[in-house]
């Protein structure tokens, strides 16, 4: 698996934290940046990230900013991308299940680093099901009006 990382200044530490974790599970990735906490706009650090999964250049993205908010907006402009807002463990088991999430956004002012990590390994290791799920990715695909 490969997973292409990015953060603004509202994220920074925890990407550094993550990039950790993924080493650990010996997780190839790409940081997309920033790459020091100076201040920066979000949408500049969503796009390449989520357009790289998109083109399957990487298999999934994470994007952390303060509140995982605006960097969920940016990637789900991105055809092809199904970029989820997540700050619980549950959450992040049923959006792979039934989402099929390929983007995870976090956001560091909104929860602890211990559990934004526990997040991570929980979204990276859960499996998409498929069946009426697949469906329902169809139709958001297809356009949902
Ligand atoms: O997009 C956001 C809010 O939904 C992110 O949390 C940003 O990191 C935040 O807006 C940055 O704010 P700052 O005051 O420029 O640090």
């Amino acid at each position: 698996m490969k997973v292409a990382i990015a953060a603004d200044h509202g994220g920074y530490e925890y990407k550094e934290a993550i990039k950790n974790l993924l080493e650990e599970m010996n997780i190839e990735y790409k940081d997309f940046g920033t790459h020091e906490g100076e201040s920066v706009d979000y949408p500049d650090y969503a796009r390449p990230v989520s357009e790289s999964v998109a083109d399957g250049s990487f298999d999934k993205g994470i994007l952390i900013c303060g509140t995982g908010i605006g960097m969920s907006i940016a990637s789900n402009k991105v055809k092809g991308v199904r970029c989820a807002l997540v700050h619980d463990v549950f959450t992040a088991e049923v959006t792979r299940q039934h989402n099929d999430s390929n983007v995870l956004a976090l956001g560091q002012r909104v929860i602890g680093e211990g559990l934004a990590l526990l997040i991570v390994k929980t979204w990276l290791t859960s499996e998409f099901e498929g069946g009426r799920h697949q469906r329902r990715i169809d139709k958001i695909e297809g356009g949902c009006s």
